[in-house]
């Protein structure tokens, strides 16, 4: 036993799944190096495959064959570089190439990439190399349920947690990015304000319990006035919601509105313990962006506000397009 595998021995011992050699392929051959680097992969519990100079399998463990989707039988002698989809692929073997000519060692800790699974899927790990002698071991880490975990989080943080509309943070975030790829593809962009009337006696009259519940049927209304999917509703602050409408002219944006306008209005609120006469009913202010009407988006955002000043001012339940 060489000195390398009487130490992973002694610190593998306690409590690991024993090497298997029909699980773990163990291949012998003619270089020590490379038949206990095999040993130890075969005994190791995370993904490890280990590779000659061009990249070509020597030896892969069971946790890597799992993880790449086949057999570890199935990936010996293929190029490892081929399981990378693009453009990773292309970076790794122009890292092949360079080392070839001594220029660097390809050697680094881990860094994202996506594989190709056998099965067709493909999947985003954390690739490490670490160069041995001739040879190099790569440990690949599955991030598939950390991305899936971080996405869920990055949503739950742009989301308003009582209408689950996004939040304000996001909508400014989205209104820059739809701004910027409205104005590349020449297309018009509208922003609506939507503002509840007289909230506050709503709350006074029947209690912010049944006002959240309230602004929680609004933001399905409003919800499900979207015209497509680019579009975006958002809860903008208190009572107050706004949309983002790529592609949509004036006309458009102000089809919207009106349905919303009517479907708010005709919200009954009998079945939920109020008066048979509780009525609803909002504001609205528009601002279009065709051209070259504003400087900015924030510019566009004001005068939406605006606007729906004015529906205010002038009787409140009603629509107003920004005359910028
Ligand atoms: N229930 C509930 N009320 C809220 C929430 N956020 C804001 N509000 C209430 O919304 C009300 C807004 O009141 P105002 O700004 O005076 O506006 P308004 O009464 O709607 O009057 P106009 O906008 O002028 O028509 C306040 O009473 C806030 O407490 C919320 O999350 N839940």
């Amino acid at each position: 036993m060489s000195v390398l595998t009487a130490k992973y021995n002694k610190i593998t011992s306690a409590n690991v799944t024993p090497f298997h050699p029909r699980l773990n392929h163990l291949r012998v051959g003619p270089d020590p190096l490379q038949n206990e680097l095999t040993q130890l992969l075969g005994q190791m519990q995370d993904a490890k495959v280990l590779v000659d100079g061009k990249g070509k399998v020597l030896s892969i463990n069971l946790a890597a064959a799992m993880l790449l989707g086949d057999t570890c039988e199935s990936f010996l002698d293929e190029h490892w570089q081929s399981w990378l989809t693009t453009p990773f692929k292309s970076e790794y073997e122009f890292m092949l190439v360079r080392r070839e000519g001594m220029l660097m060692p390809l050697q680094h800790g881990p860094r994202e990439v996506v594989i190709n699974q056998a099965c067709g899927g493909v999947l985003p790990v954390h690739l490490s190399v670490s160069s041995i002698g001739e040879l190099f071991v790569l440990s690949l880490q599955d991030l598939s349920d950390l991305k899936a975990e971080l996405a869920r989080m990055s949503e739950l943080a742009a989301k308003d947690p009582l209408t689950s509309l996004y939040n304000r943070r996001a909508f400014d975030e989205a209104l820059q990015r739809h701004w910027d790829s409205c104005k590349e593809d020449k297309l018009p962009l509208c922003t609506v304000i939507i503002d509840v009337d007289y909230f506050k006696s709503f709350n006074d009259m029947h209690g912010h319990i049944q006002g959240d519940k309230c602004l929680k049927r609004i933001a399905r209304v409003i919800r499900g006035e979207l015209p497509n999917k680019q579009s975006m509703a958002a809860r903008y602050g208190g009572e107050e919601f706004a949309l983002i409408l790529p592609g949509c002219a004036e006309w458009q944006a102000q089809e919207v509105a009106e349905r919303i306008r009517a479907r708010v209005r005709s919200l009954e609120f009998g079945m939920y313990g109020l008066p048979e006469e509780t009525m609803v009913s909002v504001s609205q202010g528009i601002a279009s962006e065709e051209g070259e009407n504003f400087p900015s988006p924030v510019a566009m955002l004001c005068c939406a506000d605006t606007a729906l000043y004015r529906s205010k001012k002038e009787g409140r339940d009603r629509i107003t397009s920004c005359s910028c």
